[in-house]
């Protein structure tokens, strides 16, 4: 279903269909929201986003980040935009690579049985243009622990070309904290 919803963006950003077939898809899509409506269910026991046997953990808000390698410190692997992630000009938007940022580091961050922690901030550079609809080379590691604090660092390349770059902060959560 996710990747036939991350299809159904692409479509739909690269498209102009006609009046009618817009008319058509807003009735079947309002349909669907009613229908799913019915089965709305909370946070802990939703599907998308807790599929990490699913790529992209089954949610469709980030584009799908595939590893290749991996263990504790460090994780290679492969990630493509599609055209729903457009900026302009044939770029991957701007707030689009942060997202794949904030999941490669956070999943490195929080692996090999770590404490959970969550983002205290999360630095990208812009180094050339993120192309659209291409494997790209992505990459994350550990840079130094101290304490709670976990500093990661990654990296996206298209080719030899490093399309961005970023450093980010993850702090341990405390018992009981949200
Ligand atoms: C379930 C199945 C799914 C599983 C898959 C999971 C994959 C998930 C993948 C996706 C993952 C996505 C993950 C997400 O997106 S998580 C979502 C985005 N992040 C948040 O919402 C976090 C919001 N912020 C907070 O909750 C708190 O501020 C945290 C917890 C971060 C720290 O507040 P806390 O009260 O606990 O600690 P503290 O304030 O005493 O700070 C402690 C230390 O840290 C230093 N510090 C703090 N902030 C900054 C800063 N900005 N720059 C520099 N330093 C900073 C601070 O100086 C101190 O250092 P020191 O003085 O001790 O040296």
């Amino acid at each position: 279903m996710i990747e036939s919803l991350r299809l159904l963006h692409d479509r739909i950003t690269g498209a102009a269909p006609p009046p009618e077939l817009l008319k058509e898809m807003t009735r079947a899509f309002e349909d669907l929201a009613v229908e799913l409506g019915l089965y709305a269910v909370s946070e802990r026991e939703q599907i998308t986003g807790h599929r990490i046997d699913l790529p992209g953990r089954g949610q469709a808000l980030v584009p799908v980040f595939t590893v290749d390698e991996s263990d504790d410190e460090h994780v290679r692997g492969s990630v493509r935009f599609g055209r729903y992630y457009l900026g302009g000009n044939g770029a991957a938007h701007g707030g689009a690579i942060p997202l794949v940022f904030d999941e490669m580091l956070g999943r490195l961050a929080n692996a090999g049985g770590r404490p959970i922690s969550r983002t205290a901030y999360l630095r990208v550079d812009y180094r050339s243009i993120t192309p659209l609809d291409r494997d790209l080379r992505a990459e994350a590691w550990f840079d130094r622990e101290e304490g709670r604090k976990r500093f990661l660092r990654g990296a996206i390349f298209d080719g030899e070309t490093r399309c961005a770059e970023a450093e980010g902060l993850f702090v341990a959560l405390n018992p009981g904290q949200p």
